[in-house]
Formats: structure tokens, C-alpha cells, sequence
């Protein structure tokens, strides 16, 4: 364990010790420690049900965590959290919360619920629809977006007040890959001055592409975690995440499906 003055470290956006939560019998997150530094494009993988929504949840507020804690930039999320969750923006999993607003009303929304300026919300409204090749349904009701649609609204939501740190639920997932390429460009400049951003994603190239740092996940467990490089091993993402994950999940395949 970390003593507190390192868990308040600048340079860590995200510090997250022995983290757990349990549902009815179902260890879902079992003690999780991850360091994310600041400024880091990082990578949440693992196979269905490993526990990453609920772990990017507790991390963020949304769900109370049977044991451990997560600081922001030195806020604890459990303790401070008004002044951890004013730095952070979230797309969580699922459908939007107000899902019978029009897209420009949701963003809008976002904004001043955050207690942003008016006047901010107003200019950077257009902006975000822009970026998101969603102008045409700024006036349309979130409800009848398709799935890409609604992750990019979604996604616009957390972004408008500028937060330090964002925590993006399979952010891609349904995107076409012309929003896709625009929005991992935005995020990479967001990075590259000095924001930080966490994604949960099942692609992998998409991930070994994209994010320096990566942690794979497994049965509630952090496998491996660091940059990139050093979790990879020379070998691609893809074979290294199968290599980890199926020595967990050994098992027969289906002896009578042929023809
Ligand atoms: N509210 C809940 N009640 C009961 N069990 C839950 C709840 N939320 C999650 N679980 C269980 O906890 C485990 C982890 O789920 P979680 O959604 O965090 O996984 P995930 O890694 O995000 O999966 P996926 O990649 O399929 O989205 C699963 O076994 C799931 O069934």
C-alpha cells in the first residue's frame, strides 16, 4: 500500500486501492489496485462479466464500493465527492439519463448541472454536435437516436465542462468509423495536454492502438496493468489478453456441434 502522501501525487490522476464489490454471492471487483498516471490514454479490457463496469462505476461515483477507495487527483471520490466528480466526466454503460430531451438540450443540461456559465454552455453546444457529426439531430429527442448516436451524445455530455479526467464505457462500441477516428483524435489531443483518459473497450487492436497504458481484468482481479508495452511483452494485445484470460477459462468446447 501506498503511503498517503504518494496517493495524492499530482502525477496520478486515478489511484484506486483494494477496491471490492459483492453482489448477493457474486464477487464482481475482488480488491483492485491500478495507478493511472495523469496525462495517460488507458486501457480497461476483459472478457464479459469480468467486472468492468462495475469498477469503472465505483470509481466514478455511481456505485458505493463494498471496501477500498479511489482518489482523484489526490480528492477521495467517497470523501470529497463534489470536488472529484467536478474534474471528471463519465459515459457510463447503458442508456442516457434523460432520455427525452433533444440532443442539444442534454448537453446543454450537462453543462449547467455542472454549474458552468450560460454563455460557455451556449458556445461550445454547437461545437460538440459538430465534432459529433450530429448537428442534423440536435432537435431531435435522445430517444429515438440509434445506439452510435446515443454513445456520442452521451459522449459530449461528459466533455463539456472540460473535466481533468474522463471515464468512457466502451465509448466506440457502435460508433462508425468516421466518428470513431474524429473522437479518438479529440481525445488524443485532450491527452496530449495533459488530460487523462480511461476507456473500457472489447477491441483490441482498437485499444493497442489508442491507449499507452492498459490493465486486463479478469474474474474481479487486475491480471496485468502498466504501459503498454510491458503488459503486451512483444506480443500483440489480442494474444496476450488470450493467453492471460483462457488459462482462467480452460474448458471443453461443444463435442456435438458438427455435421
Ligand atoms: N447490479 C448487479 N446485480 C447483480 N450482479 C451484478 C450487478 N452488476 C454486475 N453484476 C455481476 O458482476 C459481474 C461483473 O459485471 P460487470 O458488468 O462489471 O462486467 P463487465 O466486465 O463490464 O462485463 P461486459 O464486458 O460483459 O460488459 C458479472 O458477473 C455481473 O453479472
Amino acid at each position: 500500500m501506498l503511503e498517503k502522501a504518494a496517493l495524492v501525487d499530482p502525477h496520478h490522476a486515478v489511484v484506486i486501492r483494494a477496491l471490492g464489490k459483492q453482489f448477493g454471492e457474486k464477487v464482481a471487483v475482488n480488491g483492485i489496485d491500478l495507478t493511472i498516471p495523469a496525462g495517460s490514454f488507458y486501457g480497461f479490457v476483459g472478457p464479459n462479466g469480468a467486472g468492468k463496469t462495475t469498477t469503472m462505476s465505483m470509481m466514478t461515483g455511481l456505485l458505493r464500493p463494498d471496501h477500498g477507495q479511489v482518489w482523484l487527483h489526490g480528492f477521495d471520490m467517497w470523501q470529497a465527492p463534489h470536488d472529484a466528480k467536478a474534474i471528471l466526466g463519465v459515459l457510463v454503460d447503458g442508456a442516457v439519463v434523460f432520455p427525452r430531451l433533444t440532443g442539444a438540450q442534454l448537453i446543454t443540461y450537462s453543462g449547467l448541472l455542472r454549474g458552468m456559465d450560460a454563455e460557455v454552455v451556449a458556445e461550445r453546444v454547437p461545437d460538440l454536435l459538430r465534432v459529433m457529426d450530429l448537428e442534423d439531430a440536435a432537435n431531435k429527442m435522445v430517444a429515438d437516436y440509434s445506439a452510435g448516436m446515443t454513445k456520442k451524445i452521451g459522449l459530449a455530455a461528459a466533455m463539456i465542462h472540460s473535466p481533468h479526467v474522463l471515464v468512457l464505457d466502451e465509448p466506440f462500441e457502435a460508433v462508425d468509423p468516421v466518428s470513431s477516428a474524429r473522437i479518438r483524435a479529440i481525445l488524443n489531443d485532450y491527452v496530449a495536454s495533459g488530460g487523462t483518459v480511461m476507456i473500457s473497450s472489447h477491441v483490441m487492436d482498437l485499444v493497442e492502438r489508442t491507449c499507452d497504458h492498459v490493465a486486463v481484468i479478469d474474474r474481479g482481479e487486475v491480471l496485468a496493468s502498466g504501459p503498454m508495452a510491458d503488459v503486451t511483452a512483444g506480443m500483440s494485445l489480442e494474444d496476450r489478453f488470450v493467453s492471460m484470460v483462457s488459462t482462467e477459462h480452460a474448458g471443453e468446447g461443444l463435442s456435438w456441434f458438427h455435421t
